[in-house]
This record gives structure tokens, sequence and C-alpha cells, in this order.
């Protein structure tokens, strides 16, 4: 039986070489070790192996004809973790690094983060090590079918509802849901971030980013701080970075930076909405690389962290983007405000100094929790077989990720005038979901 304290021979026996995992899982049980000790039930009910253990795991060939008429083969996961609170939900990702390893964190994370929003929902994450830049829109097509030929007999609306992540977008998902509903012959809810055209929700697209600054927002006036004028380093320009980007500017804050895996655009005086609108159209609609943009000052190979002028760091690309010697670099110009747009963006040691450091710090699994929250609103539109305007959506989007502050710092105190929003937010989680393990009882 492992406690917080021992889980890593549990990780090391039955999870080796998972890197990603063992970090998240570390993240969780580091936060979670003195209210595991409050109650003798967690270790009666060996509530550690059980949380860290996924349900299962589907592992799958995804085989694809090009437009040349060759044929790949690349390898697919659904890891669905669990479905305490609800049926599966969680994105999927393809992306060349998607692994057993990545996706395991992100699944462990959506548990944590599912529960945080208060809807009932379980926690999953899924994908390929699929690669769909350079691929054609017929090619991205025919892969997102095959997939979807193995995936559906394993999801439905009230078993596991995937959505997107990284490179799976409305047009992807709209692929898969075609798919689905061949194979099918019924029209449901099995798939969140669809096109408002066909029973998405309006909103799906900006909730994640929009949602990262309403929580950013929240954190701000706890600490009797605004987004006035802030000075704001953005990493990413994919959907997460650049709807951040538009609601900061929205909220009065200066954005210095986007970036990509090729470099960093910089606006010194922030840049403006149209400059956001024409980077938009090239990243989000014509796929092109920031390299290319027409505006802002453009520095390849740099990640965004070394701008000495800012205030606030918000990573919103991948995980582990942001390592040891970046958190050094940010915190010794001063920026000690950071809010997570992608999932554990941070290395152990970047998360560590800026814990440390008594820094106000956004964990993933809250600030980023609009796009799940609202992914949660379709499927009650979906069963509700009604559409709901976007003021109503933006409404219940403001305020669930009040509600997901509130939740960050039910269980936790003020530390020399600054709430620990990770450790509330690991601890509420853990709360909630051993305490389903609980009431489930063993099985
Ligand atoms: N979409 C959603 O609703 C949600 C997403 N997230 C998380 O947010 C993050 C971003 O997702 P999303 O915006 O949807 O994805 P997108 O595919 O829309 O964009 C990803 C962005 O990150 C950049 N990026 C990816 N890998 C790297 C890397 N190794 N180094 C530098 N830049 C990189 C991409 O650049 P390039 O084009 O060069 O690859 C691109 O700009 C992920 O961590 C995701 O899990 C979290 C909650 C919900
Ligand atoms: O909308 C969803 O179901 C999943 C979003 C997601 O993948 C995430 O929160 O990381």
């Amino acid at each position: 039986m492992s406690s917080p304290d021992t889980y890593q021979e549990y990780l090391e026996n039955y999870h080796p070489h998972a890197e990603e995992f063992h970090q998240a899982v570390k993240e969780v049980c580091d936060d979670i070790a003195e209210e595991y000790e409050s109650s003798d039930d967690y270790a009666e009910w060996n509530i550690i192996e059980r949380l860290i253990e996924p349900d299962r795991i589907i592992k799958f060939r995804v085989s694809w004809e090009d437009d040349k008429g060759k044929v790949h083969v690349n390898r697919a996961w659904r890891v669905q973790f669990h479905n305490l609170l609800g049926a599966y939900k969680g994105g999927l990702r393809f992306h060349p690094t998607v692994n057993e390893s990545v996706l395991k964190f992100l699944g462990f994370e959506q548990c944590f983060k599912n529960a945080l929003t208060g809807l009932p929902m379980g926690g999953a994450k899924g994908g390929s090590d699929f690669n769909p830049k350079g691929k054609s829109q017929r090619e991205i097509m025919r892969f997102c079918q095959s997939f979807m030929r193995e995936l559906y007999r394993h999801i439905g609306p009230d078993t596991d509802v995937p959505a997107g992540d990284i490179n799976v977008s409305s047009n992807e998902i709209g692929f898969m849901f075609g798919e689905y509903l061949r194979i099918n012959n019924r029209w449901e809810g099995v798939l969140t971030g669809k096109t408002p055209g066909f029973g998405g929700s309006c909103g799906r697209e900006e909730a994640t980013g929009y949602g990262v600054i309403y929580f950013l927002r929240e954190m701000l006036q706890a600490h009797d701080d605004s987004l006035d004028n802030k000075r704001i380093l953005i990493s990413g320009s994919g959907n997460v970075a650049l709807h951040a980007a538009e609601k900061a500017i929205a909220e009065g804050a200066l954005v210095l930076t986007v970036s990509d895996s090729g470099g960093t655009l910089y606006f010194k005086d922030g840049m403006t909405e149209k400059e956001l609108n024409s980077i938009k159209s090239l990243k989000l609609d014509e796929n092109g690389r920031l390299e290319e943009a027409s505006v802002g000052e453009y520095q390849e190979d740099k990640k965004p962290w070394g701008i000495d002028n800012a205030d606030i760091a918000l990573p919103c690309a991948t995980q582990n983007e942001l390592d040891d010697k970046d958190a050094e670099t940010l915190l010794g110009n001063e920026v000690r405000i950071l809010c997570e747009g992608a999932n554990m963006p941070l290395t152990d040691g970047a998360r560590k100094q800026f814990l440390n450091a008594n820094a106000l710090y956004g964990p993933a699994k809250a600030a980023n929790a609009g796009g799940v929250a609202v992914s949660g609103l379709e499927r009650s539109q979906n069963a509700e077989l009604t559409t709901w305007p976007i003021s109503r959506v933006d409404e219940e989007l403001n305020r669930i990720m009040k509600e997901i502050h509130e939740r960050c710092i039910q269980h936790v105190e003020k530390k020399d005038g600054v709430y620990p929003y990770s450790r509330g937010a690991n601890i509420y989680g853990f709360k909630k979901l051993a305490g389903a393990m609980v009431a489930h009882g063993i099985g």
C-alpha cells in the first residue's frame, strides 16, 4: 500500500519510463501529504494507488493512406483514467511527442481539473503520434476517419466524450464526428468542440484562453491587484495562447509576446487588436509560422521568457516548456505572477522556484479548466437539444472560473500574503476524488 511518501515504488514497478506521469503524480502527492494524514480512510481504502492507476488504457493502430497512395501506420491511445465523478472527459492530441506517459499525465491532471469545475465529468485523455504538420486536408481527414473507426467502440455520450487538444481543433473534431455518425447512424453528443453549426457550443473555441484570463483576474483581485496595464509574456500561438491574448488585451493588459516552436514574436509596447487579428489569421486559418508574420519583431529560436520588462508569464504551449533556467531568468526579472494555460508547462525545478519565491502561481488544472467546463456546457446543450447564446455561455464560464478560484482557496490560507493555489487545487481535487472512491466501494 502506498502513501504520498511512498508512491514512487508503485510508479517505478507499474509505470516505469513514464517521466511526465511521475512528475504530475509527484506534484499532487507533495501537496496532499498533510491532508492524507488527516483521515485513516485514505490509507484503509488504499486511495493513492487507486488514484494513480488508470481504469484502462486503450492502445490501437491507425493505418491511413496519403495523397500519393502510400500507407502509413501511427500509434494511438485513449487513457480512460477515472469516471468517479462522471463520464470520462478530456481532449485528443495529435503530435509526434505523444506517448503513453504524456497521455497518462494529461489524463491524471484531467481528473483533478474536471473535479474543480463542479460539473459531472471524469478524466481521460487520448491522441496519437501522428504529425498533422505538412499534411493535406484530405490526409488529415483520412487519418481522423481511421482513428475513429477504432475509437468509436470505446466512447459514447454517457461513457467517454473526447474533445480537442494540441493540433485537434473543430476541423479534426468535424472529421471524427462525421465518421462516428456514419458508423453509428445516431446523432449524439459524443465529442465536444464541434463547430456551433452542428451541435458545438458557442464560445468553446475561445473558452480555455478566456478562462485563463478570468482566473488570473480573480487571482489578482484576491491580492488587491488588477490586469490594468500589466505587461504579459505569452508562449504558444495556438487556440489557448491567442484567445488568452485577446481577452488580456480586452481587459486592459499589454501582450508583449506570442511564440511557436520556431521562435518568439515580440511587441515592445504590446500588440494591438489589429495585430492580434493578423496573427490569428496566420496561425488559426492559414496554418502559417510566426516567422512569416508581417507584424512584431521575430526572434528566431527564442522563448519569450528572456524579455526583461514584463509583470506576468502565461505559458500556453506545451508541457515542460518553461525550464529551471527560464524560471531563474523570469524571477530575476521580477516576474512574480504566472498562470498556466498549457498543461504542466513548468519543469519540476521551475515550479519549485516559483513556489519558493512565494510568487502568485495559478496551476493549470484550475487556470485552464475553462475549456473543459464549456465542453461540459456543450454536453448539456446536446442533451437538451438546445443551443445557448454566447452571452449565456460566457456568463456561465465567468461563474465557473470564479467558483474554481473559490475552490482553490477553500482548504488553504494565505502564506506571506499569497494564496498557495497549487496546493489548494490539489487538495480540493483529491478530497473530491477520494470521497467518491470511498463512497463507490472497492471494485
Ligand atoms: N485546446 C484546449 O481547449 C485546451 C488546451 N490545453 C492545453 O494548452 C496547451 C496548448 O494547446 P492548444 O492551444 O489547444 O494547442 P494548439 O495546437 O492550438 O497550439 C499549440 C501551440 O503551442 C506551440 N507548441 C507546441 N509544442 C511546442 C514546443 N515543444 N515548443 C514551443 N511551442 C510549442 C505550437 O507551436 P507550433 O505550431 O510550432 O507547434 C502552437 O503555437 C496544451 O498544453 C494543451 O494541453 C488545456 C486545456 C484546454
Ligand atoms: O474539452 C475537453 O473535454 C478537454 C479539454 C482538455 O483536453 C484539457 O482540459 O486539457
